[in-house]
């Protein structure tokens, strides 16, 4: 069978989209994200985001995403952007957009050309939100994570995929790291029953991070929209970044703009951008 997609990306951040509207979440997509992922060998991505019909009144779709070895998340900062920007370029076009997934109802508001914010709901450092076990109930603002032969000191936060976050002292981040060594121990590591994407920060001043992350299910990426938010929410916890106020996230693929607001809520803006349209085989 020969499929239609659409490749995105937001900040570097790529995934091959399917229009899902008519026809529902396709019954193998998880096989299809395992295959057509595979960079070098298919279209290469960091996954597959299907936009399937809305599942709740009044909202325009919904996004399901599935990351590179098939397991599938909840959330996805850039993927949403993207599923708004696919939205407004097919026919919406509407600069406010209500998106479904499967933690909650998010509103995407238009800033621009391939420009979007997301309103992410709240983040949660509880312990049961993550989910994270042996670590007491949280708030996870300091953790200890065995991994890689060492301790690290670790903020656990939920965006309605799980998260833990770790300063790093060295400005060089980019370069300074074996990430492929460290990221899988953070990943398989036991605290995380259902696993964990891992952001490694350098906190450059109180609105500025860089950030590299290697997610759960995909490896390193270039950029992680709900790893940015859980960042910045880590550091406003910790008091390194205030709320209210912009704080700019560095990540290898681009830039992204996160708010933690008064009330825990979350607002991700940054680009979705489509890199090119094809067909493929599937099984
Ligand atoms: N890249 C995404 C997050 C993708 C999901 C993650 N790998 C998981 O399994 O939770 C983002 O931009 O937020």
């Amino acid at each position: 069978m020969r499929i239609s997609f659409t490749k995105m990306h937001g900040c570097g951040n790529d995934y091959i989209y399917l229009d899902c509207r008519q026809t529902g979440l396709p019954e193998h997509v998880a096989d299809w994200s395992v295959k057509l992922s595979r960079r070098h060998f298919s279209v290469g991505a960091d996954g597959i985001i299907c936009i399937c019909p809305p599942s709740t009144p009044g909202a325009d779709a919904t996004m399901r995403m599935f990351n590179a070895d098939g397991s599938e998340g909840k959330m996805c900062g850039n993927g949403v952007r993207c599923v708004a920007e696919f939205l407004y370029t097919h026919g919406a076009e509407k600069d406010s957009l209500e998106i479904d997934t499967l933690a909650g109802r998010k509103t995407l508001r238009r800033l621009g050309e391939g420009q979007w914010q997301a309103e992410m709901g709240c983040f949660s450092a509880m312990a049961a939100d993550l989910p994270a076990v042996g670590v007491g109930e949280g708030p996870l603002v300091h953790m200890t994570v065995e991994a890689a032969g060492r301790s690290w000191d670790a903020a656990g936060v939920s965006m309605g995929n799980p998260h833990c976050v770790v300063e790093w002292p060295d400005e060089n981040l980019p370069t300074g790291m074996d990430l492929a060594a460290i990221g899988p121990d953070f990943e398989k590591n036991k605290l995380f029953p259902e696993g964990v994407n891992t952001e490694f920060i350098y906190v450059r001043d109180a609105t500025h991070l860089k950030m590299r992350v290697w997610e759960r299910g995909s490896g390193e990426t270039m950029a992680c929209g709900t790893g940015a938010c859980a960042s910045v929410s880590a550091m406003v916890l910790r008091g390194v970044c205030p709320r209210d106020v912009p704080v700019e996230v560095e990540l290898l693929g681009g830039k992204l703009n996160i708010t933690v607001r008064s009330d825990d809520h979350v607002l991700l803006s940054g680009p979705a951008e489509t890199a090119f349209t094809g067909e493929v085989e599937v099984d």
